[in-house]
């Protein structure tokens, strides 16, 4: 293993050498085997989103052994050839074969295969991140539209609803309520320093499966994954975080298994002082460009998280903000198969929370910016529908105040079908957290006022989906432009193939957080949403819109993040908000040529 220019500790197995620089940088160039895709410089594109590369030490550790099997950053398994099995002592600790990683590919994709829960394939992959991390990322890149619902949802919200059952070795950092005071201490903890992106958590919205307290790690841990494997963000630099300020979930709090703090969450005052010192403690240790990424808070924080620290801190809330880019592009694609511009459309929400009101506003900031209309106006033909009905002008006095902008002059209306019949949206998006709430009258309404209805059922996991795809296109007779959260199949209907979209956020923060890294932004835009939105919708081909498809498949992920990673990284440029100077000439360019790539190195 190679370490170079950072606290490495060197352990019983450990041999130092150390060198002049200038042998050094020629054992460097020579010891790495670019693994595809990344910059060609001397540290391999482990390094490429860093600030500077800085070429001062004059050693480097090689630990050895059974040390270096263990180390799953630099652990390659029977991949490691015979002269490495000489030089870092690993003869007799593996059996005589060496495979490359492209038959250890094929063995554990024919391994996870077998495993017939989903539940299972997302611990296989788990239990292979903590043992082989170029192996996880490369299986991962490789297999992704196989993988990414196990990984990713819907299998991760199963993974946090049982993760006190299935907890083996912790991810990620756990910062509770005992570590109060002490925030900036425990971030020290974490063995890695040149950290890029946090997703932190404090648990108690966790997908459309509300409170998991401590649980919800599953989920920083899986949007980091997606960072590096869609993003090419490097892992090293990825921190993900869970803030415990205890959970309601009664269930959890009388689960013996359960591996949070055992208490009602704590609220005011206390969560505020907890959630300050942290923010303080993240910039203190990371300096002011690292992405905060807020992910799965209840509403009545992220709101307030995000205003509090949008000014201060580099912070992205995924669920309002990602969200919104996510189906804002989906919407401006969609415009190719039915025809006319945004403005055009009457948009009604189910569920009108951080998803819901996010995507609300980018899409009156959007036809604002296209037809130079007040913002004021352009949400007028935008309704939400919450728990209690239509979001009307006479309910303004209770409403919570991200939903106000949207209190429509209007008589109050309960159903949702009543709120179609009386609203007549083109476009109907779902995103209440609550599955099977797109019923086969709200699906017939929507195909008996439009030749097309864009449906699309935003909540997550499948189980919380409005609807599912095969209920979308039968029930509207296959006129439906339909999407989901989390994946379904293809359906046929009448001998003709219907292939559902992902509307997910995954599709942005991973370009979108890549954008402001090679950028070195320092905060984040509503403008740069917008950015990322229009990248993503151009990425959408003749051959998907032939297939209904108002998203790009996830196949080609990582040249769709490299192309809004570029926009979103031009638009802070524009904005001034850049502070890595020059900006580059070929934005694409340089944002692929910065990204991660999991192919083994060879050591010396
Ligand atoms: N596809 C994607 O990329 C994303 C999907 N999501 C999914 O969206 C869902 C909602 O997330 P989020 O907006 O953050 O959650 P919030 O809790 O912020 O909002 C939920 C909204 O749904 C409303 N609601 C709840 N039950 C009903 C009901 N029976 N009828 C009508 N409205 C209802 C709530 O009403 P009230 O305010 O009255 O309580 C609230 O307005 C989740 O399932 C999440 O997984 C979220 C982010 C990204
Ligand atoms: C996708 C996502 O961020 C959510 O469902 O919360
Ligand atoms: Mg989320």
């Amino acid at each position: 293993m190679i370490s170079l220019n950072r606290y490495s500790v060197l352990e019983p197995t450990t041999t130092r050498v150390v060198l002049g620089v200038r042998k050094l940088l020629a054992v460097m160039s020579s010891t790495f085997m670019n693994g595809g895709g990344g910059v060609r410089d001397l540290y391999g594109e482990d390094r490429a989103t860093e600030d500077q590369l800085i070429i001062t030490p004059r050693s480097f550790s090689v630990s050895s052994g059974c040390t270096l099997l263990r180390d799953p950053r630099y652990n390659k398994g029977l991949a490691f050839t015979e002269r490495e099995r000489d030089a870092h002592y690993l003869r007799g600790l593996l059996p005589p074969a060496v495979f490359n990683q492209e038959l250890q590919e094929k063995r554990l994709m024919h391994n996870l295969r077998q495993y017939e829960v989903p539940l299972h394939r997302y611990m296989a992959m788990m239990d292979l991140q903590e043992r082989n991390e170029r192996l996880f990322y490369k299986i991962l890149i490789d297999n992704v539209e196989e993988l990414l619902p196990v990984v990713y949802t819907p299998t991760v919200g199963e993974a946090c609803q049982k993760y006190g059952s299935i907890f083996r070795r912790p991810q990620g950092l756990y910062i509770s309520l005992k570590e109060k005071g002490k925030i900036l201490e425990v971030l020290k903890n974490w063995p890695e320093k040149n950290i890029q992106v946090i997703v932190v958590t404090d648990g108690e919205r966790i997908l459309g499966l509300g409170d998991l307290g401590c649980q919800g790690m599953g989920i920083p841990v899986g949007k980091l994954s997606l960072y590096t494997a869609l993003g090419g963000v490097r892992p090293s630099s990825c921190l993900p975080i869970t803030i415990d300020v205890g959970t309601n979930n009664e269930k959890l709090l009388n689960d013996e298994f359960y591996i949070g703090l055992r208490q009602k969450r704590a609220t005011g005052k206390e969560y505020a002082e907890l959630l300050d010192e942290f923010m303080r403690a993240v910039k203190q240790n990371y300096g002011e460009k690292v992405l905060i990424q807020f992910e799965d808070f209840a509403n009545h924080n992220a709101f307030d998280l995000l205003a509090k620290y949008s000014s201060s801190h580099l912070v992205f809330n995924d669920d309002i903000q990602g969200t919104a880019s996510v189906v804002l592009a989906g919407l401006l694609a969609s415009l190719k198969l039915v025809r006319g511009t945004l403005a055009d459309h009457t948009f009604l929400f189910l569920g009108a929370g951080e998803a819901g009101t996010g995507i609300a506003e980018l899409i009156a900031l959007e036809i604002s910016k296209q037809t130079k209309a007040p913002v004021e106006e352009t949400r007028q033909k935008i309704w939400l529908v919450d728990s209690k009905g239509l979001i009307v002008s006479s309910r303004l006095g209770s409403l919570q105040h991200f939903k106000k902008p949207w209190a429509h002059e209007h008589e109050p209306v309960k159903e949702l079908v009543d709120a179609i019949k009386a609203i007549k949206p083109t476009v109907l998006i779902g995103s209440s957290g609550v599955g099977k709430t797109f019923t086969k009258e709200v699906i017939e309404a929507m195909a008996s006022l439009n030749k097309k209805p864009l449906i699309l059922a935003l909540s997550n996991p499948t189980s919380q989906s409005e609807c599912t795809a095969e209920e979308a296109y039968t029930w509207s007779k296959g006129q439906a432009i339909f999407a989901s959260g989390s994946p379904f199949d293809p359906v046929e209907y009448e001998g003709k193939v219907f292939v559902p979209g992902q509307a997910n956020n995954a599709y942005i923060f991973p370009g979108f957080g890549l954008g402001l890294i090679i950028s070195g932004a320092i905060r984040v835009r509503d403008e740069m949403l917008l950015a990322a939105s229009e990248a993503l919708a151009a990425q959408v081909s003749q051959e998907n819109y032939d297939k209904g498809l108002i998203y790009p498949p996830f196949s080609n992920i990582r040249k769709i993040s490299a192309h809004i990673a570029a926009n979103v990284a031009a638009k802070a440029y524009e904005l001034g908000l850049a502070s890595h100077l020059p900006r580059p000439k070929d934005l694409v360019k340089y944002a692929e040529s910065c990204m991660y790539s999991p192919g083994y190195r060879n050591y010396r």
